[in-house]
């Protein structure tokens, strides 16, 4: 396993995010972690915004698309859907990590489809995969090359490493 950002790195940065959060969204913004994976980037997330003066709403969405593998099955299935309404709202969808786009694009269309007001979107790392171009993501923590396999910080290999600290590569 390689490090590629430590828990310094990845402290530091997320306050930087924060800062920008607190000064651009609207004080009532809802914050959406796409759980699994995000359950880990989305509690730091939560406190560096509110030590930033923004005191979000929350409620997660579940998604699933890559079972215990290292590629993607192709299809993202639904395994929680918000618990509360969110039209009209601003809704800041958070996810861990950005590859082929398929997730984070699943999830934006359902926020629209619900009537959101706005969608905006954030994860922790983006994939060099050249894959997801097209879907823009709003808040962007780091990025990673598109053949990091990566765990740590909430990612698993195979359920395994979610409470690893920091942010490694396992190949
Ligand atoms: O851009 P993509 O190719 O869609 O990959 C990103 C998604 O992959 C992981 O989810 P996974 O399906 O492994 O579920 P998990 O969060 O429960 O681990 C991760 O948490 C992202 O949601
Ligand atoms: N754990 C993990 N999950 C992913 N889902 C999509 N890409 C990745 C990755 O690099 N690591």
């Amino acid at each position: 396993m390689r490090t590629l950002f430590t828990e310094d790195e990845i402290a530091q940065r997320i306050d930087a995010m924060a800062a920008e959060m607190a000064r651009d969204l609207p004080k009532d913004f809802l914050l959406a972690p796409v759980l699994t994976g995000a359950f880990i980037f989305a509690a730091d997330l939560l406190r560096a915004l509110y030590r930033h003066g923004a005191d979000p709403h929350v409620d997660f969405v579940q998604l699933s698309s890559y079972g215990g593998a290292r590629a993607s099955s192709g299809v993202v299935t639904l395994l929680k859907d918000f618990s509360v309404d969110i039209k009209g709202r601003t809704v800041l969808l958070v996810d861990d990590v950005l590859d082929t786009g398929r997730s984070l694009h699943f999830g934006k269309g359902m926020i629209e489809d619900r009537g959101a007001k706005d969608v905006k979107l954030c994860v922790f790392v983006k994939k060099l995969t050249g894959h997801a171009e097209d879907l823009k993501c709003d808040y962007i923590g780091f990025e990673a090359q598109a053949d990091d396999f990566l765990v740590g910080y909430g990612m698993d290999d195979d359920g395994r490493k979610r409470g690893l600290p920091l942010l490694g590569s396992a190949n």
